[in-house]
């Protein structure tokens, strides 16, 4: 059927549909600040290198309060010591303004540094369906130098899931017993349901052969590593938005409802936990987020 529109209202109906997608990102980007999936910085950095993005065309008003812990009253008293109008987007800011706010977020978000001296123990951790099997997975086929540990579980392989290479799969009295004998590094119930850990003498022998180990494990399993050896590396894997988690989790179609639903709870405490790791890696792409971790192993 003809479009019986005249031209002017059919610019407008095409700004206001433009309107709205704009408006839905910048929502997106607010929301993964505030889930602290992306760093204030991070978002910065992508407003001040494309200020006709989404992240560009955000107000410092709403970046602001964005942030955890950062209400209306303080967003106006940062916004004045900073000497930034309200009014302003982050796209659109002048140089010293800029350098103000960017000085500010790294007093109160201090991004941080690689630590020197660290061992070649690497845990990789992230919230459910980041990908950090994915991309284990691809380090083991292309960094053959890197030993990828095989964890010990109590829960059920999935098709396709071989014992002895992708899992151990165990019982619970097996998992006792491998607990009672000292054999686990570290081991933790994750997502309130199965039992896993990872079996410490290989790691012991790959480490003694001045070879890197690699842990796919969760965060409790991370923080006890970090209490045995302080000097190990921690990666955190991040995903480029909470709704791309959504979707991943949702689009590998091993979990009912129920189980991702307790997932996504756990998810959002290990996010809020990032700033525990060594580093922190996007996986906007298998094998860049693989090659970047394996720089990081080295
Ligand atoms: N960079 C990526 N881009 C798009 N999809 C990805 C990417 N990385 C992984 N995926 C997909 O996301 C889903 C979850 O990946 P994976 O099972 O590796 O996550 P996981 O972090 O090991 O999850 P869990 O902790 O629940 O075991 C899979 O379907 C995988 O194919
Ligand atoms: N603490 C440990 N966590 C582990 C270990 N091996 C895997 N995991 C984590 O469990 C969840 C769920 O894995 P799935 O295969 O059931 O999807 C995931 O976060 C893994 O990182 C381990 O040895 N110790």
């Amino acid at each position: 059927m003809a479009d019986s529109r005249t031209p002017p209202e059919v610019d407008r109906v095409a700004a206001s549909r433009r309107a709205v997608a704009a408006r839905r990102e910048r929502a997106a980007l607010k929301k993964d600040v505030a889930m602290r999936v992306i760093t204030p910085q991070e978002l910065l950095r992508r407003a001040l290198d494309d200020p006709a993005s989404a992240a560009g065309a955000m107000r410092v008003t709403e970046f602001l309060t964005s942030i955890p812990a950062i209400g209306a009253g303080k967003r106006d008293r940062i916004l004045d010591d900073l000497g930034i109008s309200p009014v302003k987007r982050l796209g659109g800011l002048g140089s010293r303004q800029r350098s103000a706010l960017r000085r500010f977020l790294d007093e109160r978000w201090p991004e941080l540094e690689p630590r020197g001296g660290r061992s070649r123990l690497v845990v990789l951790a992230g919230p459910t369906a980041v990908g950090k099997g994915t991309v284990a997975a691809h380090i083991k086929a292309h960094h053959p130098e890197i030993h990828l540990s095989v964890s010990a579980t109590t829960r059920a392989p999935r098709p396709g899931e071989v014992d002895g290479e992708h899992y151990y799969f165990v019982d619970d009295a097996e998992f006792d017993r491998l607990i009672a004998a000292g054999e686990l590094l570290e081991h933790a119930t994750v997502h309130n349901a199965s039992r896993y850990g990872t079996p410490r003498a290989p790691i012991e022998r790959v480490l003694a052969e001045g070879r890197t180990a690699l842990l796919e494990i969760d965060l409790q399993g991370a923080r006890q590593v970090r209490a045995a050896d302080p000097s190990a590396t921690l990666v955190f894997l991040l995903p480029p938005s909470w709704d791309e988690l959504v979707h991943r989790l949702v689009g590998r179609g091993t979990e009912g409802a129920e189980e991702r639903a307790r997932r996504l709870r756990t998810a959002k405490a290990e996010l809020a936990a990032q700033g525990e790791f060594d580093y922190r890696v996007v996986n906007d792409d298998v094998a860049r987020a693989a090659d970047e971790i394996a720089r990081l192993a080295r």
